[in-house]
């Protein structure tokens, strides 16, 4: 029994995911997941804004086998605050198959920095959306985006598409290539021609230090129906309303490009997906062979593993 008691309404991760239709290319990388404790090995942070059910790193590595990627970028995780040891201990006990995204503050020190480069870390998360996390002032965030860069690691940002305008100019002030996370969660009901979605592509089309990851059509959806375990895949119409935004963003940035599981799906509220049914959404928003080796091969490996390249 765990010391935590999960969050009201909590939805558990989906344990009897389908094995993809979609054969992923070789060397695939899931470069968007996340481990949860597990919470009596490794306490969710006082100042967290959910408890979620523990995700274990075994867990997470049988999914990746059981999935067909080779490797997995971890990213931290809000209900961890900035103690990245959950992370790190998954990033550590991977044999080089995973490398994380972490959280610091201000006051981390160097030597914690290069701690975490060690254990693989390649970049830190930034995250802008009100329900997950307090405010943390862009004086701080600048400082600790000066530090990293000096380390060679990207910046992670997540945040909604109402939010961009008042974030642009510190988005775009960032020294590192920055990653935006579900393409800066869009509000898929206003069209893939709204100005909204105009401006995250002028974002991405001005500043070429802007990567995206198309992933979370989970998330962002708003027709369904589900990729509900097992039950349908997007041929039955799953997540169809995503399809446009991520298409267009693989299409017109195929080199700037990243897609991730999510699992274990925190704070989705009606439906847990079915992981190999999400899988299966990738040929639809990266249609040709060369595509999909980009978004799910050569981009992740450059900007996680560019030694093996
Ligand atoms: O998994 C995600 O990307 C999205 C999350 C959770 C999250 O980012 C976090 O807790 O750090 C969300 O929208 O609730």
């Amino acid at each position: 029994m765990s010391t935590f008691t999960k969050t009201p309404g909590w939805l558990d991760w989906y344990a009897g995911p389908s094995k993809p239709k979609f054969q992923l290319p070789a060397g695939a990388v899931d470069a968007h997941c996340h481990v949860f404790g597990p919470g009596d090995e490794f306490p969710f942070a006082p100042e967290r804004k959910y408890t979620p059910c523990d995700a274990s790193k075994a867990q997470l590595f049988a999914l990746r086998d059981h999935l067909g990627f080779a490797r997995n970028v971890i990213v931290q995780a809000t209900c961890h605050g900035a103690d990245n040891r959950a992370m790190v201990d998954a990033c550590l006990s991977s044999g080089g198959k995973a490398r994380g995204v972490a959280t610091v503050k201000r006051g981390v020190t160097d030597e914690e920095l290069q701690a975490l480069h060690a254990a693989g870390v390649r970049g830190v998360r930034f995250n802008f959306v009100k329900r997950l996390v307090d405010f943390t002032p862009k004086d701080e965030l600048m400082e600790i985006a000066g530090r990293i860069a000096q380390l060679g690691w990207h910046v992670v940002i997540y945040f909604e598409a109402v939010d961009l305008p008042e974030l642009w100019d510190f988005f775009t002030a960032l020294p590192t290539t920055v990653v935006v996370d579900h393409m800066g969660r869009p509000d898929v009901s206003k069209g893939v021609d709204s100005e909204e979605f105009a401006l995250f592509l002028k974002f991405m089309r001005e500043h070429q230090n802007v990567w995206s990851k198309v992933s979370c059509p989970e998330r962002l959806s708003v027709t369904g129906p589900r990729a509900l375990n097992g039950e349908q895949g997007l041929e039955n119409g799953a997540y169809r309303d995503v399809v446009p935004f991520a298409r267009r963003v693989v299409e017109e940035f195929p080199d700037r490009v990243l897609w991730g599981t999510d699992w274990p799906h925190p704070n989705l509220k009606d439906h847990m997906p079915d992981d190999g049914l999400l899988v299966d959404f990738i040929p639809h928003i990266a249609p040709t062979a060369e595509l999909q080796r980009k978004l799910l091969v050569d981009n992740p490996m450059r900007l996680y593993w560019p030694e093996e390249l």
